[in-house]
């Protein structure tokens, strides 16, 4: 009864939801590089792909985490056993300025293929449109369903995540490739694959002038920041934004794939800010882990990494909504971490550490340094997952709004025209959809 009066599905939907996905009947096999093969059914494209097999522990949310760029070239095992179940909604937002268009984290299916234990044939949802098989059919993602994702979570956690083949129809019969021939995403610039190659504006009226490096932005952080009433410039990963950061309030970093390695110029570029520059600047994910090589941190790629919704981190020092002393849970993606070195580099400090492998879940600048720059490995955007860290998104903005106040009585005003988006190639329709294109 009570669901009914509140849960009134759209028309559209209600004709969809509960629908029988078009599970397929071909064979499917994941073969590990280790040389384990696990046989299942394809239900996704009838198409075989070399990919990293990595296992995310998220129970919900297997929408987002696709279409999140930072899972490019990975083989997703999920280790929630009924995946499916909720459909996939429509991926499209109202197209203005505000939003970068869709509904989910990218436009695209972002990983290689999925592996789950049981597919879900049926699926309900107000907003479900498709099945979770029709959805990596369209976008031509292989899909294996009927395998022991548990065994498969063990001998990742073992081995450490390891290269992997998804061959499906005739394909799925084949003896295992040869070691040689496994395709190793990590050698990959994957970041320059993602990332847009044109700067564009979102919310150009906003309070606040924030210039994002994209190293493959999931669609909620650059919400996240708009929300909060920034005016967002999305810049290349490897833009030379110290030619433009005196119109800027403050700086901001995205999550991206792969190797960190392949993004050094974007940290040299960053410490060449750093010592240039003193406004907040804030880093997720790889963004934390640019400002971390920047500081002059170590990345390292860690054996299995961390994926999953529900990753507890202690944090080691308070600053805006943060409090020393708490745990907090939250959502993550990523293989490589910062080393955790002792001493810390001058005028840095460990912020957040994980408190089931300690690994360094967050680094900032110290107190005494005069500048206000955070890095965190974790997601606060969730999307999905918890939102307990939502608020360092307000922090941030808050802080470049006082920087802004503190320097403004010294600092002659700008004229309206010195914003850089002149010189941009500005396109009158932001193009958002093209962006993880
Ligand atoms: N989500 C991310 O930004 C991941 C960062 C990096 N690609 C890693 O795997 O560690």
């Amino acid at each position: 009864m009570l669901g009914r009066q509140f849960i009134r599905m759209p028309r559209f939907a209600r004709g969809l939801a509960t629908q029988a996905g078009p599970i397929t009947n071909l064979p499917a096999t994941l073969h590990l590089k280790t040389g384990q093969s696990f046989h299942g059914r394809s239900f996704g494209a009838p198409k075989s792909i070399f990919g990293e097999t990595v296992f995310s522990t998220s129970i919900t949310s297997y929408t987002e985490s696709m279409t999140d760029p930072s899972y490019r070239g990975q083989i997703l095992v999920f280790t929630t056993p009924l995946i499916g179940n909720y459909g996939v909604p429509l991926n499209k937002a109202p197209f203005d300025n505000q939003d970068v268009g869709v509904v989910l984290e990218s436009q695209n299916i972002q990983c290689a293929a999925v592996i789950v234990g049981d597919v879900a044939e049926k699926f309900s949802h107000y907003t479900a449109v498709e099945s979770l098989a029709s959805w990596c059919q369209r976008h031509g993602v292989p899909a294996i369903t009927g395998v022991d994702t548990r065994a498969i979570t063990r001998l990742l956690r073992d081995q450490g995540t390891t290269l992997g083949r998804v061959a499906v129809g005739s394909d799925a019969s084949l003896p295992a490739p040869e070691a040689q021939e496994f395709w190793d995403p990590s050698t990959e610039n994957l970041v320059d694959q993602v990332s847009t190659k044109v700067p564009y504006q979102l919310n150009p009226g906003g309070s606040i002038k924030i210039a994002v490096l994209d190293f493959g932005a999931k669609a909620n952080i650059l919400r996240s920041l708009v929300r909060r009433d920034a005016a967002v410039t999305v810049l290349p990963w490897n833009y030379d934004f110290n030619a433009v950061s005196d119109q800027y309030d403050g700086l901001f970093l995205t999550n991206g794939p792969g190797d960190p390695g392949h993004c050094m110029e974007a940290a040299l570029k960053l410490r060449r800010t750093l010592q240039e520059w003193d406004k907040p600047v804030f880093g997720i994910c790889m963004g934390h882990q640019i400002i971390g090589m920047a500081a002059g941190l170590e990345a390292y790629r860690m054996t299995f990494g961390n994926r999953g919704h529900n990753q507890p981190v202690l944090a080691l020092a308070s600053a805006g909504s943060i409090k020393a002393g708490r745990v907090y849970v939250t959502s993550q993606n990523h293989q490589y971490a910062l080393k955790l070195e002792d001493p810390f580099p001058q005028g840095w400090e460990p912020f957040f550490i994980n408190c089931n492998d300690s690994s360094v879940e967050g680094i900032k600048s110290t107190a005494d340094s005069g500048r206000k720059v955070w890095g965190v490995q974790f997601h606060p955007e969730s999307a999905g997952g918890p939102l307990d860290t939502i608020e360092m998104f307000t922090d941030f903005v808050l802080e470049c709004k006082a920087h802004k106040l503190q320097t403004a009585s010294f600092t002659p005003q700008k004229s309206v025209d010195s914003s850089p988006v002149d010189t941009f190639v500005k396109p009158t329709v932001m193009p958002r959809i093209a962006v993880h294109a």
